[in-house]
């Protein structure tokens, strides 16, 4: 059998503030998620859920636990592997779409792919191909400030896939939108996941979209309980 793409055990985590009392978040979590998987993550705010995700993402290190994606322990190692694992095998969707201002959506979604060491003329193909899927190609030429909220996101989940990640981590994604805006986003982008055969984690509030990913977990005071 495969590795899980991310296996999480024991992971506990507090920040020291250097106040009396330390604020502790996370309480021991043990999480797999397998090939293909899509896990939706419903948290109430302040849960951990940012915490957990930065932890997963290799953005933030646990006080203990081990952190594994793909089956490497990138626990104790140095930075400079954890970033370039965090590069290549992880993408990332905020709510807001953190698109770079002065560039196009397809320049931003090219951008990466030459950091990674892409040609630019099959960054481009890719970015187009992308951009076509999420049905947004007509605005490849536009700036992010001409895109409507919805039309970013979908550049900001392009630009997320742009170097084909194995997981994707993300926070809130439909968060900003007004509901109809939210469905065609959400389905577009769980189109783009199943259409790659990505794992992925996406934290929600939005409970009726958590009933349509494969599995879902709850955060409650920083440990995971049964949904
Ligand atoms: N750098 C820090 N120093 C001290 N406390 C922190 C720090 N970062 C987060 N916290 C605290 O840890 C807890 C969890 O924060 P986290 O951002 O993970 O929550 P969240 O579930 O993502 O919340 P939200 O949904 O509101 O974004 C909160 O109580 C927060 O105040």
């Amino acid at each position: 059998m495969s590795n899980p793409v991310l296996r999480l055990s024991g992971i506990t985590k507090g920040y020291n503030t250097g106040k009396p009392n330390e604020v502790k978040v996370l309480g021991g979590i043990d999480l797999t998620i397998g090939r293909g998987e899509v896990v939706a993550l419903v948290a109430p705010s302040g849960a951990g859920k940012s915490t957990l995700l930065h932890i997963a993402g290799l953005l933030d290190t646990p006080d203990a636990g081990t952190v594994e994606i793909d089956g490497t322990d990138l626990t104790g190692q140095r930075d400079a592997i954890r970033t370039s694992v965090r590069r290549n095998d992880v993408g990332f969707i905020y709510q807001f779409h953190h698109l770079l201002p002065e560039f196009s959506a397809a320049e931003n979604i090219i951008l990466p792919q030459l950091a990674n060491g892409v040609a630019r003329g099959a960054a481009q193909e890719r970015a187009m191909a992308l951009l076509t899927q999420v049905g947004v190609a007509a605005r490849a030429a536009h700036r992010p400030a001409e895109l409507s909220g919805g039309e970013q996101q979908r550049v900001a989940f392009c630009r997320a896939l742009a170097n084909g990640p194995k997981l994707l981590l993300a926070d809130e994604p439909t968060g900003n939108l007004d509901p109809a805006t939210s469905e065609t986003v959400f389905a577009a982008l769980m189109a783009l996941v199943r259409s790659t055969g990505l794992s992925a984690l996406i934290a929600t509030h939005n409970l009726e979209l958590a009933a349509r990913m494969d599995r879902q977990i709850r955060l409650d005071k920083g440990v995971l309980v049964p949904v």
